[in-house]
């Protein structure tokens, strides 16, 4: 983790409620130079919130939010970002060259219209108008836009919701290529394979809290992450996660149960997901210390 000073994006025990509902309550985040993060939670967790938070669409009601060591409200700092929302509404009889024109203004070296229409496979869709477009296509545009202004902090609320196989493709290889050459890239995302795919650092949010944050790996480690499958002698198969796959192996061996077609292989980011939020199980401030057989990492990651 990098040292505080030189965060890009800087949360520090923030809380924020909408009327009755609490959205955020006491979640830290750093998020380095380069760093390409994925949030990760169910629907209504507060991912969205933390968004609008760190690109100043909204203030917290307690705790601090920096962007690039500014507040993030700031027109300096937020010359150095770019975002996609969740919904984005184009105007509809603009064509999609003149969009990109129009945003482009704004920035003082924006990319070329026709690069960031080329990177995003956008080329032959430059003289549409925007209201013409698939969903999948102004989901793409809308992406491009993100870029158009050269950002140095990148925030992206469900880029591919909606999109095929091959929309997304074009999505991920964009914002890999953005992200190696030194964009820091935050992202939400309800497709598990999207965030294994694409983040190397995972920040699990649930009901306002951030449950784990760690390495993509880790996590899946963290969660007890094999899986092994095998045929009992009454020919049903069988399916168990477990921590430590060898000592369930040799257990199964010395209990002279009869089994065949052993297969272990490492938990996905789903079953790790599912695990953790419902170890929570409607998160509290304190995760549950008493059982020595959950996760420990729960309260390691959210302190880190
Ligand atoms: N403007 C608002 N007014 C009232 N409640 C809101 C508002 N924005 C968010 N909320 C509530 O705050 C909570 C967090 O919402 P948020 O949109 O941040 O979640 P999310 O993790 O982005 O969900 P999703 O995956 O569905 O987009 C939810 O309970 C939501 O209903």
């Amino acid at each position: 983790m990098n040292d505080h000073h030189d965060a890009v994006v800087r949360v520090t025990n923030v809380r924020r409620t909408f009327g009755e509902v609490v959205a955020l309550d006491g979640v830290s985040l750093d998020v380095g130079p380069g760093e390409l993060v994925g949030l990760l939670g169910p629907n209504g967790a507060g991912k969205s919130t933390l968004l609008s938070l760190i690109s100043g669409l909204r203030r917290p009601d307690s705790g601090t939010v920096r962007l690039l060591g500014q507040d993030p409200a700031d027109p300096s700092a937020r010359i150095a970002l770019g975002m996609t929302p969740q919904e984005t509404g184009l105007p509809a009889t603009l064509r999609v060259g003149e969009v990109v024109d129009f945003v482009g203004g704004h920035y003082p070296d924006a990319v070329p219209t026709a690069e960031l229409l080329g990177r995003f496979g956008l080329d032959d869709l430059a003289r549409r108008q925007t209201g013409s477009l698939s969903g999948g296509q102004k989901r793409r545009l809308a992406v491009a836009l993100a870029m158009v202004g050269r950002p140095r902090v990148v925030l992206l609320d469900e880029p591919t919701t909606g999109l095929d196989v091959a929309g997304r493709g074009v999505l991920w290889d964009a914002i890999r290529e953005y992200h190696r050459s030194g964009v820091t890239v935050l992202l939400t995302s309800h497709y598990l394979e999207e965030i294994q795919a694409l983040a190397e650092r995972v920040v699990v949010v649930d009901h306002g809290h951030v449950l784990a944050d760690d390495s993509l790996g880790a996590i899946l480690r963290r969660v007890g992450a094999n899986r092994v499958e095998y045929t009992g002698a009454d020919g049903v198969r069988r399916e168990h996660v477990v921590a430590d796959s060898d000592a369930f192996v040799r257990e199964l061996v010395a209990s002279g149960e009869e089994f065949s077609g052993l297969e272990i292989r490492h938990a996905s980011l789903e079953e790790a997901f599912t695990k953790l939020t419902s170890e929570a199980g409607g998160a509290g401030t304190t995760p549950p210390s008493s059982d020595a057989t959950r996760p420990q990492a729960l309260t390691e990651g959210a302190n880190r």
